[in-house]
């Protein structure tokens, strides 16, 4: 992606609206910030702001946290444009498709498959995305799910084990399920810190899915759970059981897979405000894969009102979802799924980094809280061509990031444009 030069200080001054989530949730009018290095080091008034060595004036318009996009598949090769035709002529989305894709991908070169996912990203940050992460699951055998872990782990910032995404052809289920659980797991474990499952018809059942989680957590690795996608089942109850990090997708919900979801945050507890402790399994909806593949939304309202903590994510991928646009995904909520531009915005940046527990402060492996807009955070941020975060559901499809910064780094736009020059 192109980037300038980090600079040793930077002032964005002259900021519209300032939509901080932080832990107070507070939107700052007529704000500046200050970065240092890849942090942030001082928020306020802008005519309080301190003196930097350089200085962006975002003219009066809207500042936010760079989009955090929890749940993505970008390492493929092809693409599954004649499912999709199918499927807008009324034909249903069936995990079977995911074969066309492991065949597409294993015929593609390590080159093809690292470049197609590296504009992927570059496509994402373009339209403010700072921080993502990406699944394997399309190599499907111990060497191809290997080299897309590796390829994974050089493109996003976390990397998803997800060999339990298809039996494939020629297979038990049972027989590949020992396979993910032991040589494929040990293969790729130098490349992953989370483990996945598509717990679902057609793929995993709950037993399989129940193995593949204790494998994963056994070896280490944080869980997440694609689950109640193409109709009830258990994925949600076994999120909860294993206390995933999120389980995702959601679109077929029981009041009790609700209730389960809320229990693990605790009455009355800040959600997720707890650094470290308390943590329950986020509600992540992926309202672009839910339009493509035409099931109802996520119940988005429904969670955030009973407590859980939700967060959107873009799903890229080519067989349910073949976009990286974070904006449409909040664009849809607000539109569609019931919640308000603040309530999609800060499931877009603060709940996809608490559904990868990069939330808060700086973890044991260095990284920075990221998602939200503090002192001491990650200096991930994005300027839009709007006044007001509004703008993203009230000019909906309108390309409006302007500038972003990804660790302190301007990845797109320049102080000129940012200027609106
Ligand atoms: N649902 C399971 N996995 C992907 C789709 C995989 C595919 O169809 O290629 C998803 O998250 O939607
Ligand atoms: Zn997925």
């Amino acid at each position: 992606m192109p980037s300038e030069p980090i600079k040793t200080s930077e002032l964005i001054t002259n900021i519209g609206e300032l939509m901080t989530q932080d832990p107070e949730h507070r939107v700052l009018r007529d704000a500046a910030l200050v970065l240092e290095g890849e942090r942030i080091s001082w928020i306020g008034p802008a005519a309080q702001a301190p003196a930097a060595d350089a200085v962006t004036d975002a003219a009066g318009q809207a500042v936010l946290p760079g989009w955090v996009d929890s749940h993505n598949h970008l390492v493929f090769g092809g693409d599954r444009t004649a499912e999709f035709e199918a499927r807008m002529s009324g034909q249903s989305y069936a995990a079977g498709g995911i074969a066309v894709t492991v065949g597409a991908t294993r015929e593609s070169s390590d080159a093809q498959l690292e470049s197609l996912a590296r504009q992927r990203v570059v496509e994402a940050v373009s339209q403010g995305t700072t921080y993502l992460e990406s699944k394997t699951g399309y190599g499907l055998d111990v060497e191809h799910e290997r080299r897309s872990a590796r390829i994974a782990a050089r493109v996003a910032d976390e990397v998803t084990f997800l060999g339990a995404h298809l039996v494939p052809a020629g297979w038990d289920a049972d027989e590949y399920t020992d396979l993910v659980c032991g040589p494929m797991l040990a293969a790729v474990r130098p490349w992953v810190s989370w483990a996945d499952v598509f717990c679902e018809r057609g793929a995993f059942d709950e037993a399989q899915s129940r193995r593949v989680l204790a494998a994963c957590q056994a070896a280490g690795l944080g869980l997440r759970v694609h689950g109640n996608q193409l109709g009830p089942g258990p994925g949600v109850r076994l999120a909860v059981e294993f206390g995933a990090a999120s389980v995702d997708h959601l679109n077929y919900l029981e009041d009790g897979d609700v209730a389960a979801l809320a229990g693990t945050w605790g009455a009355g507890a800040p959600a997720g405000e707890l650094p470290g402790t308390g943590l329950g399994t986020v509600a992540t909806c992926l309202p672009a894969c839910d339009l493509s593949t035409r099931q109802p939304l996520a119940p988005a309202r429904r969670l955030l009102d009973a407590g859980v903590p939700v967060a959107l994510a873009a799903n890229c991928n080519p067989g349910t979802s073949f976009t990286t646009s974070m904006p449409y995904c909040v664009t849809t909520a607000v539109l569609q799924m019931g919640l308000s531009v603040h309530e999609a915005v800060r499931a877009a940046t603060w709940g996809g980094a608490l559904a990868l527990r990069r939330h808060v402060g700086e973890d044991l492996d260095g990284h920075r809280a990221v998602g939200s807009i503090a002192v001491g955070h990650r200096a991930d941020l994005q300027l839009l061509a709007a006044p007001s975060a509004t703008h993203l559901a009230y000019r909906p499809g309108v390309p409006l990031t302007r500038a972003v910064w990804r660790a302190g780094r301007q990845v797109v736009g320049g102080r000129a444009a940012a200027a609106g020059a």
